[in-house]
């Protein structure tokens, strides 16, 4: 389908589920949500038990000649937000040896980069990328691309094609990287990158699915000239800005011997007018107190990318002290430092990332419940939070009346009825048995530690089918 073509109204019966706030999830047995054909919710129904004909009659006549899409053995849930990966080191994705970050960038990353001036070799990855990353139940993905235009260009239209909302960014690098890989000039950086911003809104003037993300790698690939220039383009463009931030400590001395004029990491980027509503931050994991006050004051948004950060050795982001600062923070795979493209891994991480924290601190033998993350919290953080970091909270991360219909159909497995003792798995088609004693929130829970894109049917971005399974039925 593509995606301009019309949606028809259709209401999605069954379980549902959603994060209403930071701590609190609502699971639905019996809804009912009606989608119109702009893709938007138009109503609600937390009592569909009556069945489907009372819930068309609770919508209204417009209603009645309304498409049923119903979940079995499963829920609807909001579609996950990326809001951090790197779609050419897809190729790379499990391949980090012992490295830490500057040496794996050396060894891994910059080799398979530079080779995108290969337009086919792009297509074939990114085309790849986008399919994995949908099959995972992402509907919203901000994407580092390389320096390259072109193919940073054909990023752009994959994600429009495929329908899957996408932050694109060309991504800038004028020193400290190898020469076969390296942006020539500061002028030529602003240059391409404008290339990119403006081929992106000619594809999707309104941005209801593609818009451009201005990338300046990390401060260690840029001098200070070039980061100002790009924070000029961000003013001028009103474009988002990703970036990374104080990932390992290796990276942060350098970035103090590079820049020794700045009181911090965060202090070289609010120098260069980097610091906005619309930035990205990437990991974060080693703030001072005075850089999370700064980065909180300028509204910039934090990806927390705890596969990444274990990889990598990089640290463990105290990412529950963060939320109770007020900062906001959503979840970044960040493949290939990331070792998985799903969310749903990440939800994972980040609740065994804040398990270490909270073993660090005081001690082991007695973690501190406080740094710890809750299923629920992990779970905001892959739709309503990362809703926030691309500034989409108006328009995605629950299922509330007047929000697009972003989401994705959970189907779980079951186990052999009773007196049967084997078999089952190949029908159940996914990881997760379910004895049909399971509450509801139960059963999101045995999803949160042990599904994986098997269980993800059938994903909808505005309304729009964009990713389905063998096991999608309708
Ligand atoms: O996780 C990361 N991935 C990267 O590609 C990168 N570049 C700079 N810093 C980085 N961190
Ligand atoms: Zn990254």
């Amino acid at each position: 389908m593509a995606a301009s073509e019309t949606i028809q109204k259709t209401i999605y019966v069954g379980a549902f589920a959603h994060c209403v706030s930071l701590t609190d999830l609502e699971v639905c047995e019996k809804g009912a949500i009606g989608v119109d054909e702009g893709g938007v919710i138009r109503f609600v129904e937390r009592n569909g038990g009556n069945g489907i004909g009372a819930v068309k009659e609770k919508g209204g006549k417009e209603w009645d000649a309304a498409k049923i899409v119903e979940v079995k053995d499963g829920f609807f849930f909001p579609g996950f937000v990326d809001t951090h990966t790197h779609a050419p080191q897809h190729p790379n994705t499990g391949l980090f040896g012992k490295t830490t970050l500057l040496d794996w960038l050396d060894t891994y990353t910059f080799p398979l980069e530079s080779s995108f001036s290969d337009l086919q070799k792009a297509k074939r990855i990114y085309s790849n990328f986008v399919s994995r990353t949908l099959s995972n139940g992402t509907t919203t993905c901000a994407y580092y691309a390389t320096k390259h235009v072109p193919a940073t260009n054909l990023l752009a239209d994959i994600c429009l094609a495929r329908g899957q909302r996408a932050l694109v960014g060309r991504v800038c690098m004028n020193m400290l990287s190898p020469e076969y890989y390296r942006d020539e000039s500061v002028e030529s950086a602003v240059k391409d990158s404008r290339e990119c911003i403006e081929y992106a809104r000619s594809i999707d003037p309104k941005g209801d699915i593609v818009n451009p993300i201005i990338t300046p790698r990390f401060a260690p690939s840029c001098t200070a000239d070039c980061l100002s220039a790009l924070g000029q383009l961000a003013k001028e463009t009103q474009a988002h800005i990703q970036t990374h931030i104080s990932e390992n400590k290796s990276e942060i001395a350098l970035v103090a011997e590079l820049f020794p004029d700045s009181k911090s990491y965060t202090d070289v980027y609010n120098t260069a007018s980097l610091l906005t509503p619309k930035t990205i931050l990437a990991h974060a994991v080693h703030l001072s107190q005075e850089e999370r006050k700064t980065i909180k004051e300028k509204q910039a948004k934090i990806a927390h990318c705890p596969a990444s950060n274990t990889a990598l050795t990089s640290g463990c982001c105290p990412v529950r002290e963060l939320l109770n600062e007020g900062l906001t923070i959503g979840l970044g795979t960040d493949v290939s430092g990331g070792f998985s493209p799903s969310i749903l891994e990440q939800v994972r991480q980040a609740i065994w990332v804040s398990r270490f924290v909270a073993m660090q601190s005081p001690s082991v033998s007695s973690p501190n419940d406080a740094a710890k993350l809750s299923t629920t919290e992990a779970l905001y953080l892959a739709t309503r939070g990362g809703a926030a970091v691309v500034g989409l909270e108006d328009k995605i991360g629950g299922f509330e009346v007047g929000k697009e219909f972003d989401a994705q159909m959970v189907r779980l497995g079951s186990v052999p009825k009773e007196g049967e003792v084997t078999g089952g798995f190949e029908e159940a088609g996914g990881p997760v048995d379910v004895f049909n004693w399971e509450s509801l929130e139960e059963r999101v829970e045995k999803w949160v530690y042990s599904g994986d894109d098997r269980n993800c049917v059938g994903v909808w971005v505005r309304g729009r089918l964009v990713h389905r399974t063998g096991r999608f039925e309708a």
